[in-house]
């Protein structure tokens, strides 16, 4: 079905939509997201945690088009008031140290508002390997993880965290690399 799919099944309230974007890959996967659920007439704002010339190369295509959309696209800020979903999309299974600072701050205003929260393949400040989180951690109504469900999503720590898990299929299989 895909991670907008899932959004748009009816469980989310998408009246107005925050999706709040890292500079990495994962970043770039909400904002394809951004983009697929304003195409379908929702009301779609972005925050982005850093600047847009430091994104991933992929991450910087999206941007392109959410520009020529006309999407917008806002400085990371504490303030979420309004918003009815957010979408998450800091970090995925790039996350390699643990989450303070500002980042810290971003994710814990994301736990504190009203809205719904749809994290993009791993909540935010998860440690996808073990369940563990890594400081400041996405608490997810639900998660749409890729091509597999992490090591980490089936413990009982980590379940806390993913909220409903799906999983999508992507067309990458633990196999890949086999030939024939
Ligand atoms: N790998 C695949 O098979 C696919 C991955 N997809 C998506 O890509 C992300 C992973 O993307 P990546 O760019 O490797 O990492 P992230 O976006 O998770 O983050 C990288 C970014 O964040 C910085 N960083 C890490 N930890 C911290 C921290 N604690 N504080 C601040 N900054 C931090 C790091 O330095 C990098 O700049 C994966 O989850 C999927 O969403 C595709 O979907 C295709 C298949
Ligand atoms: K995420």
């Amino acid at each position: 079905m895909g991670a907008t799919g899932r959004l748009l099944n009816g469980n989310f309230d998408l009246s107005k939509v925050l999706v709040f974007a890292g500079t990495g890959n994962n970043g770039g996967d909400g904002l394809a997201i951004a983009r697929m659920l304003h195409v379908r007439g929702v009301d779609v704002t972005v925050m982005l945690t850093g600047a847009e010339d430091h994104t991933s190369t992929e991450t910087a295509q999206q941007l392109k088009i959410l520009h020529y959309y006309q999407i917008p696209v806002i400085p990371a800020s504490t303030d979420l008031t309004g918003y009815t979903t957010i979408v998450d999309a800091i970090f995925g299974i790039g996350l390699d140290r643990p989450v303070e600072g500002k980042f810290a701050d971003w994710i814990n205003a994301i736990n504190a508002s009203s809205a719904k929260v749809f994290s993009v393949d791993v909540p935010s400040g998860l440690n996808a390997d073990t369940g563990e989180p890594q400081g400041a951690t996405v608490k997810a109504t639900a998660t749409s993880s890729f091509a597999y469900a992490k090591n980490g999503f089936v413990t009982d720590q980590g379940k806390q965290y993913t909220g409903q898990l799906y999983v999508e299929d992507i067309g990458v299989y633990l196999d890949d690399h086999y030939e024939g």
